[in-house]
């Protein structure tokens, strides 16, 4: 991949320009247009994405798409399915498209077909998941499986929580699926309050099996599994590891046959595809696992063939970087209005964050432009009576994208409606606001005085003009899901390639890790500390009296 300064395009002047030329831009008189919809729409299978209501028109769009063609997004895209070290900080290339290939091609690393590998694995899946949601692989005293633990962190919790809660109505009812990530011991203990040993299945979730968190918690769950079972034995048939790293499984006491392995080519936030989405292929069965492959495989397609200018992660990206670098956003809402998909925020801001945080580019020099925005999202209505306030009336601009299926999972009453008209009446408002006049009428025939109407006034009005895509589904079904984890996963990309950075590297979380594990061994004794800065000292200090101390409790 060339390394091109988006900022030094002729796209990104003449976006610049654009942006002063239409700060005016208003979406009121955009949407009047007639053929807007359509002109801004795009379907692709049973997914809609209607961006009409953001702040562009025709010729900002083509400025957007003139950008994606001066930095090569063309190359970039190709350079990434063909298994390029895309990832140069590590030397390694991005392939999480090849779990969830189906086009029976091969897929080449350095010349080697990664497929058959893929295949096995997916293989061993297959037959594992099915022996667990059929209740019949038995733990040691001759009882069926019925609670399955994942115990992972980032990447290796956060997709298989996300899916298992969206697709929880596929979910095995004989099955309570529970995931433990953080290393506070509340989480482990809350967890093994709720299970059985004889009949709980422990998942080991980690690219590196070195992480500290998992490697804790996993340490206490087998221990309290010992502590129950007394016997070595029964190990075996209780956890398995999800993991690259043979020998630290082994290590850890996990046999060869009980590891389900994958490649440092699949990163962690992009892993759910993996052989770390077996607890999802566990509780929803292999077949559902298998669609969900299908829809991100679906999306691959659309990402890599079609035009630009009719596709949707690319899309979505133009308008996310028109939004940060023209209009000046900072940050982006994800908000799903179905409440299966309640993690779906949480996921994204993993894969995006973690992917484009980084404010130095491909040459190693620092930016002079923003990069990934900050993600954020809780499903829709709940939002609405939270923080919508300051989306519709606050002094920052929050461009959102709502996600709703037209079909319901749980068709009770008129819940569906409800829950579908706020959808459409959430970005009407945004998108329109309302102006003094309608306010002052409104009031009057409420009956409100005119003193009272002039003192109120402004806190009622709503400017509007704030940008929204809508994501339009029939169902969220595992296939549906697929695919919009694949397009969000392609819009980070698309921006990480227009922004000349790398997105597969994390070395940002580095630095937080490796001092915490030196202050480890000075929390375990009460000495005195002085060996940091005057904050951290103090702190430490104050934290070692106050666990000591005997008032209070
Ligand atoms: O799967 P592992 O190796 O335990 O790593 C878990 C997480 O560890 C974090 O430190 C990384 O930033 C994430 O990207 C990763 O997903």
């Amino acid at each position: 991949m060339k390394t091109i300064n988006p900022s030094q395009t002729d796209a990104w002047k003449r976006l610049t320009a654009l942006s002063k030329k239409y700060e005016d831009l208003k979406l009121s008189d955009l949407l009047a247009e007639h053929e807007r919809f359509e002109r801004y729409s795009i379907h692709f299978e049973d997914l809609l994405l209607d961006y009409s209501k953001n702040l562009i028109n025709d010729e900002i769009f083509n400025a957007l798409r003139d950008l994606a063609e001066e930095t090569e997004l063309h190359d970039a895209i190709q350079s990434m399915f063909s298994g390029d070290h895309i990832n140069q900080t590590e030397d390694r290339a991005v392939l999480h498209t090849a779990l969830r290939n189906q086009s029976g091609h091969a897929v080449y690393l350095d010349g080697k077909d990664v497929m058959p590998e893929v295949q096995a694995v997916l293989d061993q899946m297959k037959s594992f998941s099915n022996k667990i949601y059929n209740q019949e692989w038995l733990g040691y005293t001759g009882k069926p499986i019925k609670s399955l633990v994942n115990i992972g962190i980032g990447g290796s919790d956060l997709g298989p929580v996300m899916v298992t809660e969206a697709l929880k109505s596929y979910q095995n009812p004989k099955l309570e699926v529970f995931f433990v990530s953080n290393v506070d011991g509340t989480h482990i203990a809350e967890t093994l309050k709720k299970v059985d040993p004889e009949t709980t299945m422990f998942f080991i979730a980690s690219k590196t099996f070195t992480t500290q968190e998992t490697m804790t918690n996993a340490h206490t769950a087998r221990a309290w599994f010992m502590e129950k079972s007394k016997d070595e034995q029964a190990v075996a048939k209780h956890f398995i590891a999800l993991s690259t790293n043979e020998s630290a499984v082994s290590k850890f006491g996990i046999a060869p046959e009980n590891m389900f392995t994958f490649w440092d080519w699949v990163g962690g936030r992009y892993s759910l595809w993996s052989a770390i989405g077996l607890s999802i292929a566990c509780a929803i069965g292999f077949e559902n696992f298998h669609d969900l492959l299908k829809g991100g495989h679906a999306m691959d397609e659309h990402f890599k063939h079609s035009m630009f200018n009719r596709n949707i992660p690319v899309i979505l990206a133009l308008i996310g970087i028109w939004n940060t670098n023209f209009l000046g956003a900072s940050t982006e809402a994800i908000l799903p209005y179905n409440q299966y998909m309640h993690r779906f925020a949480a996921y994204f801001q993993q894969g995006n964050m973690e992917s484009n945080g980084k404010y130095v580019d491909r040459n190693g020099e620092k930016v002079d432009y923003k990069t990934g925005p900050i993600i954020w999202g809780e499903p829709g209505t709940n939002g609405q009576h939270a923080f919508y306030q300051l989306i519709h009336q606050g002094t920052h601009l929050i461009p959102c994208d709502f996600i709703a299926p037209a079909i319901s999972h749980n068709p009770i009453g008129d819940h569906h409606l409800k829950l579908m008209s706020n959808f459409f009446a959430q970005t009407e408002a945004l998108a329109f606001g309302k102006s003094e006049k309608e306010v002052k009428e409104e009031m009057i025939s409420a009956g409100a005085s005119e003193e009272e109407t002039q003192r109120v006034l402004p806190h009622r009005v709503f400017e509007g003009n704030r940008p929204t895509n809508s994501i339009l589904v029939k169902k969220i079904t595992p296939y549906t899901l697929g695919m919009l984890i694949a397009m969000y996963e392609h819009k980070i990309f698309v921006q990480g390639a227009i922004w000349n950075i790398f997105s597969f590297d994390q070395w940002g979380v580095e630095l937080g890790k490796v001092l915490a594990k030196k202050i480890l061994p000075e929390l375990e004794n009460d000495e005195e500390i002085q060996s940091h800065d005057a904050s951290t000292n103090g702190l430490i200090n104050a934290f070692k009296k106050l666990r000591n101390s005997k008032e209070n409790g």
